[in-house]
């Protein structure tokens, strides 16, 4: 069995529904934790910088907001993105319909339930044995671009209206992708559109979370730490309170939600690409004793066919690569073929 595929598991939300006063050990991580600052601190130096698409855009405000952007990926991997063009009807409704799709009746729900061998559906990601510890979500990942991708039969059709907001949802996403990839691109000094213009033709999966109340909720996590493994991430965030958290020497600092921005940050594949300059951040999901929070992920993938490995003018002349250049194939081949407890970029370190 390799990583393509999960166990089930049991619903987090039918759990919390029981008002447990106790969390299953299976969900239990009581291990020695990096330190927390929180919730907002008030040095600007603590929070996820803030980039405005508008200003990248406009001529006069361009090279200041740039510049920003750099240091944006650069010492954080990650930011708020404002001004991205997606309408907040756009956004509120993915938000109403995710949740209603969450309120349904968990038989109802599993008519969209992950297949053996595949992450796709309603479910958990990434459990490969009966013991391993869970985490405190549920979620439905569906592969929305290119439509070729898509497998209806586990897009939910209640609410009814949920498939046609997430077909939309997904084109608007994919055009935020371009427009930012070119400036992140931009920002790494490359002449060359290539990069950007991948994301085109790219592949856009999206995970919806819901991360029921928890009567232990420092107890349990609602995504274990990880790095992504997309080109970039967006991600919106429905909550009034904190969930998201990035590492950052040493410390979890909190992504405030700010209504209507999206959170970028950066994948292993732009990591690679960038070979190292940005970096994947480490980032989890913590939860709230008394509400639930939900989150909608978009996974970036540059088109099927790029090569994986630093881009040719961030090497050569002094510059040594850091990073092998894989096929695509090769690369998401070694990805889901690893030990989970493997640290993936290190393995394609030169
Ligand atoms: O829901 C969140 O805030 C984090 C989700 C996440 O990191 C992921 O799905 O990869
Ligand atoms: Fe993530």
């Amino acid at each position: 069995m390799n990583l393509e595929s999960s166990v089930s598991v049991p619903s987090v939300q039918e759990l919390a529904f029981q008002r447990p006063e106790k969390v299953p050990p299976r969900y239990i991580r009581d291990e020695d934790g990096d330190d927390v600052i929180g919730p907002y601190p008030s040095d600007p130096s603590l929070r996820v910088p803030l980039i405005d698409m508008a200003k990248l855009v406009n001529a006069d405000t361009h090279q200041l907001e740039l510049q920003k952007l750099l240091l944006a990926c650069r010492d954080w991997g990650v930011f708020q993105l404002v001004n991205h063009g997606v309408s907040n009807t756009s956004i509120k409704n993915m938000g109403n319909h995710v949740r209603r799709f969450f309120e349904l009746p968990l038989q109802e729900k599993k008519r969209s339930a992950q297949r053996p061998g595949s992450l796709e559906g309603y479910g958990q990601a990434f459990v490969t044995s009966e013991d391993q510890k869970l985490d405190w979500n549920d979620m439905i990942f569906l592969k929305c671009l290119p439509i070729e991708n898509r497998k209806l039969d586990l897009w939910p059709q209640n609410p009814p209206e949920f498939r046609d907001t997430l077909e939309r949802y997904s084109e608007d996403i994919r055009e935020v992708t371009i427009a930012i990839m070119k400036f992140i691109t931009m920002s790494l000094g490359l002449q060359d559109t290539q990069i950007s213009e991948s994301f085109r033709e790219g592949l856009y999966d999206i995970r919806m979370n819901c991360y029921p109340p928890c009567p232990e909720p420092e107890r349990v996590l609602g995504i274990v730490p990880h790095a992504d493994n997309s080109g970039i991430t967006l991600l919106l965030d429905f909550a009034d309170f904190s969930g998201l958290q990035f590492l950052r020497d040493k410390t979890w600092l909190n992504v405030e939600p700010i209504e209507g921005a999206i959170v970028v940050n950066i994948g292993q594949i732009i990591e690679v690409m960038s070979n190292g300059i940005y970096k994947a951040p480490e980032h989890r999901a913590v939860v709230n004793k008394w509400k639930e929070r939900f989150s909608i992920v978009t996974f970036c993938y540059p088109s099927p066919d790029t090569n994986i490995g630093p881009a040719d003018e961030l090497i050569g002349e002094g510059k040594v690569a850091v990073y092998k250049k894989l096929t695509n194939a090769e690369y998401f081949s070694k990805f889901f073929n690893r030990k989970l407890d493997e640290s993936f970029l290190d393995m394609l370190r030169i």
